[in-house]
């Protein structure tokens, strides 16, 4: 529950012919609140943000924002503003022009020098000044993308809807317009529903995550909370972090190819999966005799990723086997391809699912 609720989605459910693109969504979103939504493709996210928007009406269930039922307020009335992907900016008019657009030609009742000056403050905000005279087609995807924003912005709307918005950009562009939107909300006291289908963004944005699955949020909690007890095993796959391992839970123990580990804070899912996370990892010579879990691996390659190494190991699988190792903590150790390892972990900080957990 949040207390000052400026959103409220209640019981929404959205079909399309059989398919239940959305199942029963029930969501509290407080005022000045960044929501990342995390899902693989299909699972119902652009869906959540359409019955929002009020392009799709759901078959049941009802929207409130700001103290109000807007289940059947036409999208052009509730006062949402959105950025989707395909942004349309208005090709033969110019960056001022489109940021201006919808207060020129809307309800806004300002003066032509009033659309201009908030104009100027929103081309500014989103770092483009002095490119207001310019067309849209002679500017960057990376800058189009930022008009889009401020013509929504523009609007003053308390809520703001973004659909993979940073998606075409490249990394570099994409982490500035994350530290953008959040300087953003913080001077505007705007509400952030950020879908994305980087699980780094989601957690990196957001100060709730929602996780969608086939149409049904399976979690919603801080980054913090989501990361460190994802809530079933498919939570924990589509963050990206965990090496996943099939096997028995049987009488608080997990049984699986790395050997028996004690597992007595399991959490009740339909299937038994162990998962440890990848910085949790730690790697031994073959010879090694760790007292806990141990599985026999051939180092295959390492990747740089800037502030950590990742390692892979081939354990017969089929999948990897990822060791994440932070910079931060020193000089990486450097493994031998095609040497046999032993991979070990604390058992306590894995985190087990299975049906007989209570
Ligand atoms: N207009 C439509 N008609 C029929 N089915 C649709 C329509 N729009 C979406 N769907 C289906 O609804 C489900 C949810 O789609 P949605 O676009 O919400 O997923 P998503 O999580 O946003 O996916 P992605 O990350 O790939 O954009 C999918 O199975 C999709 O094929």
């Amino acid at each position: 529950m949040v207390d000052t609720a400026v959103f409220r989605l209640e019981g929404v459910t959205k079909r399309y012919g059989d398919l239940v693109a959305l199942n029963n969504a029930t969501l509290e979103v407080g005022a000045n609140e960044y929501l990342s939504f995390l899902g693989p493709s299909g699972s119902g996210k652009t869906t959540l943000l359409r019955v929002i928007a009020g392009f799709e009406a759901p078959e049941s269930g009802r929207v409130h924002f700001e103290g109000r039922d807007i289940t059947n307020v036409p999208a052009h009335e509730r006062g949402i503003g959105f950025v989707f992907q395909n942004f349309a900016l208005f090709p033969h008019l110019t960056v001022i022009q489109n940021v201006g657009f919808g207060l020129t030609h809307g309800k806004s009742g300002l003066s032509a020098a009033e659309v201009e000056r908030r104009a100027v403050e929103m081309i500014e905000l989103v770092g483009l000044s002095g490119m207001e005279g310019r067309g849209v087609d002679q500017i960057s995807g990376g800058q189009r993308q930022r008009v889009a924003l401020a013509r929504t912005l523009a609007m003053k709307p308390k809520l703001v809807l973004l659909d993979e918005p940073l998606g075409a950009l490249d990394a570099n562009l994409r982490s500035r317009m994350r530290n953008e939107l959040r300087a953003i909300r913080e001077r505007l006291g705007v509400t952030f529903l950020h879908v994305t289908g980087s699980e780094t963004e989601a957690l990196a944005m957001g100060d709730r995550v929602v996780v969608l699955d086939r149409g049904t949020i399976i979690q919603t909690g801080t980054p913090g909370e989501v990361y460190d007890r994802p809530a079933s095993p498919d939570v924990a796959h589509f963050l990206n972090r965990f090496n996943l391992f099939d096997g028995q839970l049987a009488k608080g123990s997990f049984t699986g190819a790395f050997g028996t580990a004690p597992a007595p804070r399991a959490t009740r899912a339909d299937r038994d999966v162990y998962a440890v996370r990848y910085d949790r990892v730690k790697v031994l010579p073959v010879s090694a005799k760790p007292e806990g879990p141990a599985l026999k691996a051939t180092f295959i390659a390492s990747e740089y990723l800037g502030s950590s190494i990742m390692n892979f190991f081939d354990a017969g699988h089929g999948h990897p086997i990822e060791m994440e190792h932070h910079l931060s903590l020193g000089a990486p150790d450097i493994y031998e391809p095609r040497q046999d390892y032993l991979l070990t972990w604390n058992p306590e900080q894995a985190i087990v699912f299975g049906r007989e957990a209570v």
